[in-house]
C-alpha cells in the first residue's frame, strides 16, 4: 500500500557558522557569544543526524545554506566600493551589521516556513509560507532566500503553492514552522493543525511578555491560515505561556512537539492548558485513534531544565511499526534530572518507545536542537515524486556533502574573520559547487551577475 509519509528538511549549516550573541531572548545564543566556532564540525552533525534518519528509513531531504555575508544587505546600508571595502568598512563601523549578514542562522529550517500539507488544504497542494522573521535582523533577511530555495527544492506547481511571506512588520511576526504542529491519524488524512503565538498584536488585552520579546503574533498565524486555506474547524490557534518566553523559550518548539497523535508538552507552555487540550480535542472529533496528551509537569522537569537541555526540541518520529521514537540533543543526556524522566516515560504506556541521542553541540551553543534543524513536510507518493530528487539524502549524497564541507570549511571562526574577503570567496565558490550538487538552479545573488 502507498500511503503518506512524513519527510524532514535539514538546513546545511553554511560556512559562515558563527556565535555573535544576535538573538536578544535566546538564552544560548547570547551565553555563547564572541565564542570561536568551528562550522566544520557544525556541519558535519549536522549531516550525521540527517544520516542517520535516512537509515532508519525516514526520508530526509536537505536544504541549502545562505550566501554570506550578504553583501547586498550590506550594500543596501550605505556601505560602498569593492566587497573587500564594503567588509573592511562594516566591521570598523557596525561590526555587529556585519556579524548579522554572515550569520548561518538559515540552518534552523523549523523557522524557514509553514508547511500545509495536501490533506489540509483546500486545493490539494502542499502550501508553503517562508516566515518573514522579522523580530531579528539577521534573520529577516533570509525569507527571499529561503523562498528560492523552497521552489527549487519542491519545483512542481500543479503540487505545491508558494507564497510570499507576510509583510515584513512586528504586527506579522511570523517564525514559522518552529511555532506550528500538525496532528494526524496518519500523514495523508486531514490534520489538525496548532498555530502557538507569543502575543497578539492588535489585541492588547491579551498577556505578553515582561522581558524577552514575543516573536510571533496571532495576526500571523491567523494569516498564514488564510493563505493555505485551511478548513478552519482544524486549526487552532493557542497563546504561548509568557512567561515560558521570559524564561527563555523564545519558540514553541523548545518547550513542546507534537506528531502523529501524540502532544508531549511541558506544563507551562501554553498560557491555558485546559484551553488548549479542549480546542484540540474538538477539532480531532471523532476518530478510531485517540488524542494522547504528554505532560511533564513543572515540579519534575523545570522550565530552565527544558531551556537548558532542549527535552522538546527533539523530533518526534513515528516507526513503521507504530511506535514513536524521540530524538534528542546530547545536553538531554548530560542532565540527570531530564534524563532520568526521559526513562520513566519509556517505560510508561505511551506511543513514545525510544530515545536516541546526537552531538549538536556546535548548533545547540546558538539554541538550536535537533527540531529546529528541520522542516517538515508531509508528502504522498505523488508529491515524493515531484521533489527535487537531488536534495534527498541517501550514501553517495552523505559522502559527496562530507567531502564538499572538508574541501571548503574553515575549523575555526570568529567575529573578527568575517571581514576576510577570503572567507567571502570560499563560501561563494562552496555554494556554486552546491547549486550544482542539489541541482537548484541559480538562486544566489552573487550568481545572478
Ligand atoms: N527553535 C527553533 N526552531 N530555532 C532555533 C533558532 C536559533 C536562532 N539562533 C540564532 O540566530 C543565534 C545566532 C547568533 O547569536 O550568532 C534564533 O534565535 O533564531
Amino acid at each position: 500500500m502507498h500511503s503518506a509519509i512524513e519527510a524532514n528538511f535539514d538546513g546545511l549549516v553554511g560556512p559562515t557558522h558563527n556565535y555573535s550573541g544576535l538573538s536578544f531572548g535566546n538564552v544560548a545564543s547570547e551565553n555563547n557569544s564572541a565564542n570561536p566556532s568551528n562550522p566544520k564540525a557544525a556541519a558535519k552533525q549536522g549531516l550525521v543526524k540527517m544520516k542517520a534518519l535516512a537509515d532508519l528509513g525516514f526520508v530526509q531531504g536537505v536544504l541549502a545554506p545562505h550566501e554570506r555575508p550578504h553583501l547586498p544587505t550590506l550594500r543596501a546600508l550605505g556601505f560602498t566600493g569593492s566587497d573587500q571595502q564594503v567588509l573592511a568598512q562594516a566591521l570598523k563601523q557596525a561590526p555587529k551589521v556585519l556579524a548579522a549578514v554572515s550569520s548561518a542562522s538559515c540552518m534552523w529550517t523549523a523557522n524557514a516556513a509553514t508547511v500545509s500539507p495536501s490533506a489540509d488544504t483546500l486545493d490539494g497542494r502542499v502550501h508553503f509560507t517562508p516566515a518573514n522573521l522579522v523580530n531579528k535582523f539577521h534573520r529577516s533577511i533570509e525569507h527571499p532566500v529561503t523562498g528560492r530555495i523552497l521552489q527549487a527544492t519542491f519545483p512542481d506547481p500543479e503540487r505545491f503553492a508558494h507564497h510570499a511571506a507576510l509583510p515584513s512588520v512586528d504586527h506579522f511576526g511570523d517564525e514559522g514552522a518552529a511555532n506550528h504542529t500538525r496532528f494526524c491519524s496518519d500523514y495523508g488524512s486531514q490534520g489538525v493543525e496548532l498555530f502557538v503565538y507569543g502575543m497578539s498584536a492588535f489585541n492588547t488585552s491579551l498577556p505578553r511578555p515582561q522581558r524577552y520579546p514575543a516573536r510571533h503574533t496571532l495576526e500571523a498565524s491567523q494569516a498564514v491560515a488564510r493563505k493555505h486555506d485551511l478548513s478552519p474547524e482544524h486549526a487552532v490557534f493557542v497563546q504561548q505561556n509568557p512567561e515560558a518566553i521570559d524564561a527563555g523559550v523564545f519558540h514553541n518548539d523548545v518547550i513542546a512537539v507534537g506528531n502523529g497523535n501524540v502532544h508531549f508538552y511541558h506544563e507551562k507552555a501554553f498560557l491555558d492548558t485546559a484551553q488548549m487540550r479542549a480546542d484540540l480535542l474538538r477539532s480531532w472529533g471523532e476518530r478510531d485513534t485517540p488524542l494522547h496528551f504528554v505532560e511533564v509537569p513543572d515540579a519534575v522537569v523545570s522550565v530552565s531544565d527544558c531551556v537548558q537541555s532542549y527535552l522538546f526540541n527533539s523530533q518526534l518520529l513515528s516507526r513503521a511499526n507504530g511506535d514513536m521514537t524521540l530524538i534528542v540533543p546530547g545536553e538531554v543526556q548530560q542532565n540527570e534530572r531530564v534524563w532520568s524522566y526521559l526513562q520513566e516515560l519509556l517505560a510508561q504506556n505511551t506511543p513514545i518507545q525510544d530515545v536516541q541521542v546526537f552531538d549538536l553541540k556546535q548548533s545547540m551553543s546558538n539554541g538550536g536542537g535537533p527540531a529546529c534543524l528541520r522542516l517538515r513536510v508531509a508528502l504522498t507518493p505523488s508529491e515524493l515524486a515531484a521533489v527535487n530528487p537531488a536534495t534527498l539524502m541517501n550514501e553517495q549524497l552523505f559522502d559527496t556533502l562530507n567531502q564538499w564541507v572538508e574541501k571548503h570549511y574553515r575549523d575555526r571562526l570568529v567575529e573578527a574573520d568575517l571581514a576576510d574577503p577570503n572567507l567571502l570567496q570560499e563560501s561563494r565558490q562552496a555554494l556554486d559547487e552546491l547549486t550544482q550538487i542539489l541541482q537548484l538552479g541559480s538562486l544566489y545573488d552573487f550568481q545572478q551577475i
